[in-house]
Order: C-alpha cells, then sequence, then structure tokens
C-alpha cells in the first residue's frame, strides 16, 4: 500500500493500448497528478482526440535552455490470454509489477513526476525550467505525436537545451544509455505471377517469386546477425530484418483453396536501419534484388524515415565532451550509486529522432538494471524497487541538470540575445 506504487498501478490500469488508447483518461490522469505538484499544465491537440499533456516546473533563470523529460502515454496491444497477469490491473506478484507499460514506458513517465515530488518537499528550486511532456502516438510512429510537438511553435518557446526519452532494460546491473537509434523502414513486398492448377510446375508463380525474395532477404538477415553473434557489432549497429506478416492464397469458406496457385502473394518486414549504416545502398538492395521489377515484384513502404538529417548528417546526439550533458547524467547516475555502460545506438525506434532532428541534444534511458527486457512481450513486468530506485535516479539527475549553469554553447547564445 505504499501510495508511489498505486500511483505507478493507476496510470498502469489505463488501457492506452492500440489501435484505440484511452487518451483522455490517461491526460485526466496526468492532470491529476501535476496538480498535486503544484505543476504548470497545458493540454495540446495537434491531432483531435489525441492530447499531448505538456506540464512546466519555472526555472529561476528562465532564459537558459530548459529540460524536457518526455514519455508517451501509448502502449502496445495485447494478447491477454497469453498472460500470467491481467494486462491492465497492474499487479504486483514477487514484488513485480505486472502491465503492459511497465517498461515501456509508463514508469519512466511516472517515475519523473514522483522524482520531482521528492524535490519540491526537500525545497530544490531548480535554475532551468523543467518541462514534462506526455505524448501519443509513439507506438504508431509518432506523427500525431512528437513529430508534430517538435516542429510546433510551441516547441521552439521552450527553448529546450536537454530531452531525456526512453532507452531499454538492462539484464545486467548497469544501465544502458543511448545516444541514437535505428531509423523504421517498414517493407511490403509484393509478388505476381500468373495462376494456375494447384497440380502443374510452371515457372514464375507469384509464391515462387516471393519466396525467392524471402530467401535473399534471410541471407542477409543472418549476415547482419552474425556479425552481433561473433561479438563484431552490437545490436544496435547492424541493419535488423524480420519478417512480420506473409499473405498469400485463395480463400474459401473451409480454409483456402488448395488446387489452385495464387496470382498474388506479399510480405512484410520490419527493418532498422542504423544511423551509421549505408541506407541509400539499403533501398538499392530492395528495389534490385528483394523486389525486382524483372521477378514481377512491387515495393511499399508502410513507414520509412532518414537516418541523416536535412544537412546530410546523421542524426545523433554527441556523448563526447562536446555535449556536457552527458558528463552530467554519467555523474548524477554514479552518484546514485548506479551503474552505465558504454553509449550505444537504440536498436529500436523512439520519439527522440524527432528531437534530435530538431538540432537538441536527446539521451534514451530508462532506469531499470537487473531486468529482462520485456518490452512488446507478454508478462511484461518491473521490480518494485527496480522502479523505487529510478525516482532517486532521476532525482540525481534532475538536481544535477537543472542545477548546471550557463555553460553551454546555446546559454551563451541565450545569454549574449539577452544582452
Ligand atoms: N517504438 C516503436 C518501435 O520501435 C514504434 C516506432 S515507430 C516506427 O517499434
Ligand atoms: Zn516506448
Ligand atoms: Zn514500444
Amino acid at each position: 500500500d505504499d501510495p508511489i506504487l498505486q500511483r505507478f498501478q493507476q496510470y498502469l490500469q489505463i488501457d492506452t493500448s492500440h489501435p484505440t488508447p484511452n487518451y483522455h483518461q490517461a491526460a485526466d490522469f496526468i492532470l491529476s497528478q501535476a496538480k498535486s505538484l503544484s505543476l504548470q499544465s497545458r493540454t495540446i491537440e495537434f491531432v483531435k482526440n489525441k492530447p499531448l499533456i505538456l506540464l512546466k516546473w519555472p526555472g529561476k533563470n528562465p532564459n537558459l535552455p530548459s529540460i524536457l523529460l518526455n514519455s508517451h502515454t501509448d502502449v502496445v496491444p495485447v494478447e491477454p490470454h497469453k498472460w500470467s497477469h491481467p494486462p491492465f490491473a497492474g499487479e504486483i506478484s514477487d514484488g513485480n509489477i505486472f502491465a503492459r507499460g511497465s517498461q515501456d514506458m509508463k514508469c519512466v513517465g511516472l517515475q519523473y513526476l514522483e522524482s520531482i515530488r521528492n524535490l519540491k518537499a526537500s525545497n530544490f528550486e531548480p535554475l532551468r525550467t523543467i518541462y514534462i511532456s506526455f505524448i501519443p502516438d509513439e507506438e504508431i510512429g509518432g506523427h500525431d505525436g512528437a513529430d508534430r510537438f517538435a516542429n510546433s511553435e510551441v516547441f521552439d518557446e521552450m527553448n529546450v537545451g536537454i530531452v531525456l526519452d526512453e532507452g531499454l532494460a538492462s539484464p545486467d546491473e548497469s544501465y544502458r544509455l543511448f545516444y541514437a537509434e535505428r531509423c523504421p523502414m517498414w517493407l511490403v513486398i509484393k509478388a505476381a505471377g500468373a495462376p494456375g492448377h494447384g497440380a502443374k510446375l510452371y515457372d514464375n508463380t507469384a509464391m515462387e517469386n516471393l519466396l525467392k525474395s524471402v530467401e535473399i532477404v534471410r541471407r542477409f538477415r543472418a549476415a547482419q546477425f552474425d556479425l552481433v553473434k561473433a561479438g563484431l557489432k552490437e545490436e544496435g549497429e547492424v541493419v535488423s530484418v524480420n519478417m512480420v506478416f506473409l499473405k498469400a492464397g485463395t480463400p474459401s469458406p473451409t480454409g483456402f483453396v488448395m488446387n489452385l496457385q495464387p496470382s498474388e502473394a506479399q510480405a512484410g518486414f520490419d527493418i532498422r536501419v542504423p544511423p551509421i549504416a549505408d541506407q541509400a545502398s539499403l533501398e538499392r538492395r530492395i528495389a534490385e534484388e528483394w523486389a525486382p521489377a524483372s521477378r514481377n515484384m512491387t515495393f511499399e513502404f508502410k513507414q520509412k524515415m532518414s537516418v541523416y538529417d536535412k544537412n546530410g548528417r546523421p542524426i545523433l546526439t554527441a556523448h563526447d565532451g562536446s555535449n556536457p550533458w552527458w558528463a552530467l547524467l554519467e555523474g548524477a547516475i554514479h552518484k546514485a550509486n548506479r551503474k552505465f555502460g558504454k553509449p550505444e545506438i537504440f536498436p529500436a525506434s523512439t520519439d527522440a529522432r524527432y528531437f534530435r532532428l530538431r538540432g537538441v541534444p536527446a539521451i534514451g534511458f530508462s532506469p531499470m538494471a537487473n531486468t529482462h527486457i520485456l518490452l512488446h512481450d507478454h508478462n511484461e513486468f518491473l521490480n518494485k524497487e527496480e522502479y523505487l530506485k529510478g525516482i532517486e535516479v532521476y532525482e540525481s539527475i534532475l538536481e544535477a541538470f537543472a542545477s548546471f549553469p550557463a555553460e553551454t554553447k546555446k546559454d551563451e547564445e541565450a545569454i549574449r540575445d539577452e544582452l
């Protein structure tokens, strides 16, 4: 009956899973929390019925670039019957809190707020303004969420100097820190071919055309995976390709027509491309080898983002001496008696890329050590001690970030503009 855990459970109990996330209920909950914390709040609907909640804790020097703590309110769907605990109850069993979103990423959203609650209770006053955003639609690409937000006047006026966004759990004792992420390319390839009798052997059927491609894609996948298995590359440094659907056949009332070779077949792939990869050559490979017109194939992208910014530079956040926030973050984690690994490229995708694209440094971090990676999996859970420890860690981070005096280039510019 710890009120901190009860608040986390309350948030987890709101079903914000796609395709029908209950965003309004989540918004009401966040707003009630903001009220209890005396934070300023506003609700912005860049797209109707997709509220974004923006909270603000004003700093003593409002001219300094601010800190943005970002999280998404939506979660991926569940197959409830495959869960050992109901996915929207937030039940605690053996000290583990079970729910969709317990790792990805309702934990982080509420840890931000709980750390602010503690800092306020200790009379901490931030030098820099702290914003906390709760954003819709991350799990379906962020187009009506972070993309709109990062490109809005609201965002410009916030003068954000650093964004914190989600990371990944770590099975060992070291937290993981992310300076970049792979970009999604969701590819559908389609094969066409002459239909015919199920008993006839002939060339150029849709199924054969598709399977040749699937074989080629699988070879590429294996080669990339081998680099990781051999320890030559990290997970986030290779191109991942996974087949996520196969669709073909002529439906019948009892299943599929068995003596007819279909005239169309398609397959879908979730591809993730690191910012250090040659995306253009991958696209050529897709057009020439994975879906060649010569084999009666076509392709389309359901989602595609460039790994480069408008100047052709890979989208990443500096993690060397040129980015003082990185050292501050490491120092703050250290001060909270936790360890961290070397900077990584996030293997999936997050909203952070939209902020990085605007030239704002963004670090991916979810304070979950000693934790199985269960995001998007059945029985997602987070240990309650680990959750509580994360709150402490954010206190340490916010103390460091919000007290950071004017030393970055952007700070100097802000102060010069003011004079
Ligand atoms: N965060 C989700 C993922 O990585 C959605 C990203 S949008 C393509 O799958
Ligand atoms: Zn997430
Ligand atoms: Zn996710």
